[in-house]
């Protein structure tokens, strides 16, 4: 049947009589999620509600990116390849939406957000326990963090309990040390309470892999040139969302001071060169024709 009066007709079919019944709302939860924003500003401004609405979106992503990468890691752990770069292509498209996000942020003026900062007192994205999280999760352990989170025991404990836990880096190296990777001992037994650092010994590891996936009937050891691959795109994804935050920081505040009691944009600036994974970075210098 054509549309008519730009109107679409209801099938017959269409349940109505949803009392007791499965319905979208109740499914999602959305009674409590769309009664979670507060705006602290009194009378309260017009933009305080992007503010918050932006912050919970990321976070609702967040969760996702962690129950991805907790998958990818156990899925490393039992050595399957195929599915943990499944998870991990998720976490990748995640990271393009979040990073997409902040131009909706940037249309918040410094004159309006200056309107309402006051009401935010000393929160601060600083004390995000699921971004921490994140970067624990991917080997950017910082065990004094957790100073933050003593005020919210749930918190405290899930990232003390990601502190001690492997990071996607340090399962991935077993899984190629498994796969008869000349992985040096030092990382397969370090203390993954601490933030990797910079290995020279694990470049050729490296340098191997991609010089052998640059044959021309593919490597051997394709999966694991691939996964390097996915590493370096979570990576820059990573880098790609602190940069705009940084530049929607310096559009917003300027040269102020975080609510967080940080410097602000300078502190913000020396994320930037933080890195998770930077043997697959140098390893790019190495590689011969
Ligand atoms: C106008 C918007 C924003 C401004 C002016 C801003 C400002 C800042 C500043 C100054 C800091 C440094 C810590 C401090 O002293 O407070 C910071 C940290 C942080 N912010 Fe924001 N922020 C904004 C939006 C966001 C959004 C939308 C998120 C998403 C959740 C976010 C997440 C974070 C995180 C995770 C940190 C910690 C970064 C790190 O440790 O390197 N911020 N922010
Ligand atoms: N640190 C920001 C405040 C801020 O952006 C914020 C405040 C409360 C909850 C989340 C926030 N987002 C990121 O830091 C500022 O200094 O203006």
């Amino acid at each position: 049947m054509p549309v008519e009066h730009n109107t679409r007709e209801i099938e017959d079919g269409v349940v109505t009589d949803l009392s007791d019944r499965m319905t979208y709302g109740g499914y999602l939860g959305l009674d409590t999620l769309l009664d979670s924003q507060h705006p602290k500003s009194d009378p309260e401004h017009h933009d305080e509600l992007l503010f918050i609405i932006q912050h919970q979106t990321t976070e609702l992503w967040l969760k996702l990116v962690i129950h991805e990468l907790d998958d990818a890691r156990a899925l490393l752990a039992a050595d399957d390849l195929g599915a943990a770069l499944k998870r991990i292509a998720r976490v990748k498209h995640i990271q393009e939406v979040l990073t997409q996000q902040w131009s909706v942020l940037a249309t918040l003026t410094p004159t309006e957000y200056a309107q309402f900062r006051g009401s935010l007192a000393s929160a601060s994205g600083f004390q995000s326990a699921q971004y921490r999280q994140v970067e624990f999760a991917l080997g950017n352990k910082h065990a004094k963090m957790l100073q933050v989170f003593e005020s919210n025991p749930a918190d405290h404990a899930a990232l003390e309990a990601e502190l001690r836990r492997p990071s996607l880096y340090d399962e991935f190296l077993r899984h190629l040390a498994r796969r008869g990777h000349a992985v040096p001992a030092e990382l397969l037994e370090r203390d993954v309470t601490q933030a990797h650092v910079y290995t020279e010994a694990l470049v050729p590891v490296f340098q191997a892999i991609y010089e052998d996936a640059g044959r021309p009937q593919g490597g051997e050891d394709w999966r694991a040139y691939e996964a390097c691959e996915e590493l370096v795109d979570l990576e820059d994804n990573f880098q790609f969302w602190r940069f705009r935050h940084l530049r929607t920081v310096t559009r917003t505040i300027g040269m102020k001071r975080g609510t967080g009691g940080s410097s602000g944009v300078d502190f913000l600036k020396r994320a930037l060169e933080l890195t998770f994974f930077p043997e697959l970075y140098v390893v790019r210098t190495r590689i011969e024709g």
